[in-house]
């Protein structure tokens, strides 16, 4: 009896401890969303004016930038014009019925809005996380501006702090392994083959490459000739290392502030 009435009690406490796990667990998750909506409105209040052309950057956070800037362009009847970075940004701007533009058509931008995977204490981003890095960099390179929106687990002070999934460089696919090999060679850590989550095989950019994840292990190189030397390998297309591009970048915090760093 004494030993039903033990069990009882011990299963009554550990459902309620696995209720408040979930519940912290979507509380943490639900924090960094409005983390990550705090500083996508902020910067497209600060950054998007009537007439202008708008990079549109890719990843969960960019959704918030593009949602705002609807609901912008509806009250406020602004005429912007945008210019997707991956096949997900146009996707976006398709849907929230904005105006699609290109490169061909508009090769100076405005301001671009973009994600990061991690923010040093240089502002040297790490993107590609979701696959999308060439695409962002170029229309980066034609941006007048490139702002980031972040939520607090991006920002670091030395890359590598908080990112643990290494740098993503995008590759052509039948010279992977020789590329793997020479940054090994050169860097040490490990250099990965990305693999798809509901395929069987590796994960396929918007531009049909590969992606490469190199799991450095010193965190004090010099991250501008680091992707330069990586992107004179014959089969580099394109390295995830942002240098000197980001102008500003904006982090939701937890409590609903934004840290802003230039
Ligand atoms: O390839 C993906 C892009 O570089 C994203 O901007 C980056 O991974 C950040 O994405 P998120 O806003 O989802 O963290």
């Amino acid at each position: 009896m004494l030993l039903k009435v033990y069990a009882a009690t011990v299963l009554k406490h550990s459902v309620i401890v696995r209720k408040l796990c979930r519940l912290y667990s979507s509380s943490v998750k639900m924090s960094l969303e409005q983390a990550k909506q705090v500083a996508a409105y902020r910067a497209v209040d600060e950054f998007v004016t009537n007439g202008c052309i708008f990079g549109v950057g890719s990843g969960s956070t960019v959704v918030y930038a593009v949602q705002r800037l609807a609901e912008r362009v509806e009250t406020e009847n602004l005429k912007v014009t945008c210019v997707p970075t991956s096949f997900q940004a146009k996707q976006l701007i398709v849907k929230h019925n904005l105006t699609l533009g290109e490169l061909d058509t508009s090769p100076v931008i405005d301001v671009t809005i973009d994600g990061a995977d991690e923010v040093d204490s240089h502002m040297t981003l790490i993107k590609g996380g979701g696959g999308c890095l060439l695409q962002e960099k170029i229309v980066a390179s034609c941006s007048k501006k490139l702002i980031v929106i972040a939520d607090y687990t991006k920002d670091s002070v030395k890359l590598g702090d908080r990112y643990k999934k290494g740098i993503p460089i995008e590759v052509v696919p039948l010279a992977y392994v020789p590329i793997q090999k020479k940054i090994e060679a050169m860097y040490g850590g490990e250099v990965k083959l990305r693999k798809a989550v509901a395929k069987a095989g590796p994960v396929v950019t918007d531009n049909g490459n590969f992606i490469l994840d190199w799991l450095f292990t010193n965190q004090d190189l010099d991250w501008d000739k680091v992707s330069n030397v990586i992107k004179m390998i014959p089969g580099v297309v394109e390295t995830g290392l942002f240098v000197k591009m980001c102008h500003k970048a904006y982090f939701g915090q937890p409590e609903g502030n934004v840290v802003e760093r230039q």
